[in-house]
């Protein structure tokens, strides 16, 4: 992959670009990668912010496509030199069937490494999730806990498995000989729970908020800490790892990442308040006002309606026995892998990313739609 200091000739693939991770790696790249020569946007769904980006010196191509053909991600691949591969189907509400998140998230991927080998295209970064990890089902806290921490990862729901499957697929595959001769090299990065500019569960709790009067009410203890990162420097991250992957294939190759920041150690609650706070909502309670048992009693309410409701309309809540135990499982990530395999350090502050969520979510400015 070597370019020469005056021609940008790099081709790079972002699959998922148009989603809410996507766009900020789209756009990072636009920044940042002055090697870039084109950059191919691939999504199920076309965004109509891509034609803005047409005009720049890089040449970007919208291609309208789906993971789970092969075909139509081989055509992609084709010429690329990097793939960056974030889509997948983000859903722990019940929204989506377990067979179309594990045709996504682990078929998908899998064309995506075939792609790559068929084309001849080496270098391969994949969106994971700490999800692949924790919390497992057991409710264990992972506290501070970093890339070789021993954790007992069992999951049962599709998504976390769906993304544990397909990053195996991803490690496994590196080192596999492509068209040419050879050979893959691919990596994992690991984001805790992504905000910043796009964030849709965060505009769902504002919304939420403003309908209860501006008032949400705390259901988590304060004392359960969740990991959050800000979805700019997990794009940075995404760059940096594609920027360096040839260089130091031996070093990064079939390696995961956690992705991390300044961001501070809150439970979820307490975090999102951050943001919501400075939009006037306000959060009940020092301690969660419905007793742990009552919450669990309503989860399964929710999962019965959900079950009731499917043949006429789609219920999905936020609250379901997932995302409670989600909620209620401290998991934190301590970690300088990034920085010592490839150099990295936030792009973003606390305070700007924090600036940055809180002016999207205020309407007044913000890239993610
Ligand atoms: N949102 C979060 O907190 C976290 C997300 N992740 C991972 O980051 C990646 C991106 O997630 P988000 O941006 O949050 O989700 P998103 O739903 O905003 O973006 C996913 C994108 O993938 C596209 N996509 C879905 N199915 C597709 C298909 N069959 N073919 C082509 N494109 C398809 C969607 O149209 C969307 O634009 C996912 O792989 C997710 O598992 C990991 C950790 C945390
Ligand atoms: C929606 C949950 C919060 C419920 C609060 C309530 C209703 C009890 O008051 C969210 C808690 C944790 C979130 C997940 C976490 O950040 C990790 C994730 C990683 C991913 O790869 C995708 C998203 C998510 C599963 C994220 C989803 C929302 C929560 C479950």
């Amino acid at each position: 992959m070597a370019a020469c200091a005056e021609a940008p000739e790099l081709v790079y693939l972002v699959t998922g670009g148009c989603g809410f991770l996507g766009e900020h790696v789209v756009r990072m790249l636009l920044e940042q990668e002055p090697r870039l020569r084109e950059l191919r946007v691939f999504d199920l769904r076309l965004s109509p912010w891509l034609e803005e980006l047409k005009t720049g010196p890089v040449q970007v191509t919208a291609i309208q496509g789906d993971v789970t053909q092969a075909h139509e991600v081989a055509a992609a691949v084709s010429g690329a030199h990097v793939v960056i591969h974030t889509a997948g189907v983000v859903d722990v509400f019940g929204r989506v069937s377990p067979e179309t998140i594990y045709k996504v998230n682990v078929q998908g991927t899998q064309n995506v490494i075939e792609a790559c080998v068929q084309m001849g295209t080496r270098f391969l970064v994949h969106t994971s999730s700490m999800e692949v990890v924790g919390p497992n089902i057991k409710g264990q806290p992972f506290h501070r806990g970093d890339e070789d921490t021993p954790y007992e990862a069992v999951h049962k729901h599709p998504y976390p498995q769906s993304k544990a499957q397909a990053e195996r697929l991803v490690l496994e595959a590196n080192g596999r000989e492509v068209r040419g001769g050879l050979t893959l090299v691919t990596c994992a990065l690991r984001p805790t729970g992504i905000y910043g500019e796009g964030h849709q569960i965060m505009r769902d709790f504002y919304r939420q908020g403003l309908r209860l009067g501006g008032r949400l009410f705390r259901a988590v203890p304060a004392s359960v800490e969740h990991g959050r990162v800000y979805v700019g420097n997990v794009a940075w991250m995404h760059v940096l790892v594609a920027r360096e992957l040839e260089q130091r294939a031996a070093l990064m190759g079939g390696q995961v990442y956690f992705c991390y920041d300044q961001s501070p150690y809150k439970s979820y609650e307490d975090f999102n308040m951050e943001f919501l706070g400075p939009c006037g909502l306000r959060l009940v309670g020092t301690r969660p006002l419905l007793p742990h048992w009552l919450l669990v009693l309503l989860t399964a309410l929710n999962t019965l309606l959900q079950w009731l409701l499917r043949p006429l309309v789609l219920y999905a809540p936020l609250l379901n026995p997932y995302t409670l135990a989600m909620a209620n499982t401290t998991f934190t990530v301590s970690t300088n892998k990034a920085q010592r395999h490839f150099g990295y350090k936030p792009l973003f502050s606390w305070e700007v990313s924090r600036a940055r969520t809180i002016l999207w979510l205020q309407g007044k400015e913000g890239s993610a739609q």
